[in-house]
């Protein structure tokens, strides 16, 4: 299975970096974790959160893999166990799906983006800065394949 990260925003923190790659570089053959940055529009001069969004979201549309189920990061979105993704892993796994998961930038994403999610998935009720929320992502994908494989790394 190959997953895709799509994320918007470029020139991460040092500890953003360092931590998403310590978690992405653990991924196996079977599962892979490519993470594509997608460029922030500049805000000011004009461009509105709006139309700042609306510019993210036309490149976001054109990273996305075809045929891909494609999961938007959302606060507002479903909340999940660690179980319960690596359940769900499982039957994408099993199905050959391919996924593509998406997070905004400082403005956030589309309603149509959204609206177009197979899956809006919730990490925390709480609003967490978008690169922390790479990071976050990873260790839980990385945990739900720790959890199918049966390694030690989770413990309930
Ligand atoms: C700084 S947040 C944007 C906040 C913006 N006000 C909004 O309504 O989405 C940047 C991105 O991080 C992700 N994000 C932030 N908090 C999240 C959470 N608790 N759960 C899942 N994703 C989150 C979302 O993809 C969001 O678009």
């Amino acid at each position: 299975m190959k997953i895709t990260l799509l994320a918007v925003g470029t020139r991460m923190p040092r500890w953003v970096d360092e931590a998403y790659t310590d978690y992405a570089k653990r991924f196996g053959r079977d599962i892979t974790l490519e993470l594509k940055e997608i460029k922030p529009e500049k805000r000011g001069g004009g461009v509105t959160p709006e139309k700042g969004i609306a510019a993210e979201h036309s490149r976001l549309l054109a990273a996305i893999p075809p045929r891909a189920r494609l999961i938007v990061l959302d606060e507002r979105g479903r909340a999940y166990t660690s179980v319960q993704l690596a359940d769900s892993m499982k039957r994408w796994l099993a199905e050959g799906e391919d996924l593509c998961i998406v997070i905004g930038g400082a403005d956030g994403l589309s309603p149509e983006l959204k609206s177009r999610a197979d899956l809006l998935l919730q990490l925390s009720a709480m609003t967490l800065p978008h690169g922390m929320v790479r990071v976050m992502l990873a260790e839980q994908l990385y945990r739900a394949v720790s959890i199918l494989n049966n390694h030690p790394y989770h413990r309930e």
